[in-house]
């Protein structure tokens, strides 16, 4: 496999981590090289994947301590250059695997790139982790079968090694697998390791002795502390040392588990002989940043005459980190040299110093009370220059996304558009649609435009907003929770902007959902005979696009808000009911202190204007029966309706059609007051127009705001 990027040795010194006040990473330490296998081992719940997301610089709540890439403190940018496979396999269900391979290359690998040589990387990877057979395989998920659970696990590790990263770290890779297919999947990442120099991280819970032998070197944590750490080869010898030995034809791995796990006495011995090894406290020596050992070497130079001036040009390359490396811990350690140094002028070297401990922050405290401010202020004036001196990222100049904003968005859209077509255009989905457009159309069928049917038409305008604003919400909540992992996960990768990928998803969907919202509606306004004008057609099939856009956005809000597919259906149920309680169909007299609620119905707006449209748009006859008392105003006798139609006519310019059969004993009544008497109070369309709008635009923005504040931690 072709490799463009550089080998990297990565280097993490003293990671401390809590969590919920316990300690969950305990100055653990470690070096991985470049062509070798790694193996992060321990008993359930020892930390190994909290290391691996320290190491892919994606734990937040990292205390202390450093990681280093080729001796450069990690940084947004040089992050790029590790990949992390998760545990899970996350992916969009909808896409084969060639379409998943190729929408990833399209998003994380450089514009610069061509699509042939795009290609050639995926054939590559195929080819290399024996992926063939499966290409056109839906990934799958728990409800519909796909992938099976190793070709996914390949298929997870196939997306990070098409960015051709530096270092990979996998977690836990060969759950799930059967130990032959584990062997061939750590064979698989050895060889890429020693082919292509790869720095390979992998945690694992009980390798077989053949895959353990693959391993080149071992960390091996319990309790959050590193027990172990070295040639994974060694590992049985040093136990033996300690008096732990191995009984013979007994599985290295299992017998250095079941160690971890074992007695109190054992427990003991192992903890204080790697106390001993000082494996959890490496300033020094191999594990030494570059930049750490460059300062403790101009201090020696300068044979300590100045000790507070040596110490502020230490801090000020310690203080470059910006989080990176803890500053505190690096100015423990110079002073502690300094110190050295004072009380020794003559020493030249920097000496092993092991009293970095846990309880540095106090120390820290002190060491920091002891500057004065114009010691701070040099500080901070040195940074930019000794950071560009010790910690020139080569990447520093290196775009901040893999791929372009359009291309990106082009890319995401098509990509959304393939996973929601099955899910949108689904034949149960069509078939739903479909069935339910011709029931509805077939109860009523060309109905009568006369006062008996004014509440039945009524009816309908309200069932369609509320079915369509049901269907919208649905739609969009469940498109979107299932995708909420994959989100994080590409996010975390630094695969594209969170913005593009929102615009995508609304754009995505849009002629997918509308298509079928325009044929379903199409079908029951011309089965129901609604009107003949091509106009109120229009407008009555804008209404409703426009209610599933609200709709979607209110969904996809409730759908970023929420932590769990359950919570999302059962708030999107209780605002869909609100919604329809309030749209003005079943309650017009509203109490007055809550007739307020009317505004923050959505259903309410479509209903209102489906209504404005039929009735009041283009007006046609109603008739009514002059010899009972009309409930919509005034049932007008066929001659005043004359005049009316005439008056209506000239002011509308519409065409009122006289067509229905009116005998002498029926009037026509004004479509406005019918109108007003259905909705209690009038409300014009575009206001309905523009109030939609409102709940669209306010609803995705909040929905944006949702997902990019409230985002699973990977
Ligand atoms: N978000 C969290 N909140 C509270 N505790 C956590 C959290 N994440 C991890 N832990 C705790 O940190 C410890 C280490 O977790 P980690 O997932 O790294 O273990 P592990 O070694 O990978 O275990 P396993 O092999 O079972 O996956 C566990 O005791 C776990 O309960």
């Amino acid at each position: 496999m072709a490799s463009y990027q550089k080998q990297v040795t990565l280097e993490f010194t003293d990671l401390f981590l809590t969590i919920n006040k316990r300690d969950v990473l305990c100055g653990v330490s470690g070096t991985a090289k470049p062509g070798q296998l790694m193996a992060v081992m321990g008993p359930s719940g020892a930390g190994k994947t909290l290391l691996l997301t320290c190491l892919a610089g994606r734990q937040r709540a990292l205390e202390s301590g450093g990681i280093f890439l080729n001796g450069q403190p990690i940084s947004k940018r040089l992050r790029r250059q590790i990949s992390f496979v998760l545990q899970e396999d996350l992916f969009l269900s909808e896409l084969t695997l060639r379409e998943t391979f190729k929408f990833t290359a399209d998003l994380r690998l450089p514009s610069r790139l061509t699509g042939e040589e795009k290609k050639q990387k995926i054939r590559s990877i195929v080819e290399t982790l024996d992926l063939h057979k499966c290409l056109d395989t839906k990934m799958g998920d728990s409800l519909n079968r796909g992938l099976s659970g190793g070709e996914k696990k390949r298929a997870n590790i196939g997306c990070e090694l098409l960015t051709d990263p530096s270092i990979l770290l996998l977690d836990e890779p060969t759950s799930g697998l059967d130990s032959r297919t584990a062997y061939e999947l750590l064979k698989t990442l050895k060889e890429y390791a020693v082919s292509s120099g790869k720095t390979v991280i992998t945690s694992i819970h009980q390798p077989s002795s053949r895959v353990f032998q693959l391993f080149d070197c071992l960390l091996l944590l319990s309790e959050g502390q590193v027990v172990y750490s070295g040639d994974a080869d060694q590992v049985v010898d040093y136990f033996a040392r300690l008096g732990l030995q191995c009984p013979p034809h007994y599985n290295p791995a299992d017998y250095i588990l079941d160690i971890v796990k074992g007695t109190e006495e054992e427990r003991e011995k192992i903890h204080t002989a790697a106390k001993a090894q000082s494996w959890n406290h490496h300033y020094r020596g191999e594990h030494t940043p570059t930049f750490v050992q460059k300062t403790f070497e101009s201090m020696a130079e300068n044979e300590m005459r100045e000790p507070r001036g040596s110490i502020n040009r230490a801090l000020s390359v310690g203080s470059l980190q910006n989080g990176s490396f803890d500053n505190s811990v690096f100015v423990d350690c110079v002073i502690d040299e300094a110190d050295d140094q004072v009380r020794s002028p003559s020493a030249g070297h920097v000496t092993t110093n092991s009293s970095h401990t846990n309880g540095n922050s106090s120390q820290n405290n002190c060491v920091m009370a002891s500057l004065n401010t114009s010691v701070c202020r040099d500080l901070q004036a040195k940074t930019t220059k000794e950071s560009q001196k010790f910690h020139a990222d080569p990447y520093a100049n290196a775009d901040k996304w893999p791929t372009g904003y359009f291309h990106q968005l082009l890319t995401l859209t098509h990509r959304n558009f393939k996973q929601n077509r099955y899910l949108v255009l689904s034949k149960l989905d069509i078939s739903k649609h479909i069935m339910m457009a011709c029931v509805t159309g077939a109860l009523w069928f060309q109905v009568t435009f006369a006062e008996e049917n004014i509440r039945d038409i009524s009816g309908l305008m309200f069932f369609m907003s509320a079915y369509w604003g049901f269907e919208s919400i649905y739609s969009s909540l469940t498109s979107f929770q299932l995708e909420r992992a994959v989100l994080a996960k590409e996010r975390a990768a630094g695969a594209y902007r969170l913005s593009v990928y929102f615009m995508s998803k609304v754009i995505g969907v849009l002629p997918l959902f509308s298509t079928l919202t325009i044929v379903s509606v199409t079908i029951t306004f011309w089965m129901a005979g609604l009107h003949k004008s091509v106009l109120v057609f229009f407008c009555y099939v804008a209404t409703l696009l426009l209610n599933v856009q609200a709709g979607q956005a209110i969904g996809r809000f409730i759908s970023a808000a929420c932590s769990n597919i359950r919570q999302a259906i059962t708030t999107s149920a209780l605002t869909m009911l609100t919604s329809m309680l309030l749209g003005g169909f079943y309650v017009q007299n509203l109490p007055i202190f809550l007739f307020w609620l009317r505004y923050i119905s959505f259903t309410s707006y479509v209903y209102r204007a489906l209504l404005s449209t039929v009735f009041v748009l283009v007006p046609q006859t109603i008739s009514c029966n002059t010899t009972v008392i009309s409930e919509f105003g005034d049932c007008l006798s066929l001659s005043k309706a004359d005049d009316i139609s005439t008056n209506m006519s000239a002011i509308s310019g519409a065409i009122v059609s006289n067509s229905t059969s009116i005998t002498s004993t029926r009037g026509i009544l004004n479509e406005a007051q019918i109108v007003e008497v259905l909705l209690n109070f009038s409300f014009p369309i575009w206001g309905s127009y523009m109030a939609l709008v409102g709940f669209t635009v306010t609803f995705n923005f909040l929905a944006y705001l949702m997902l990019r504040f409230r985002r699973p931690q990977l």
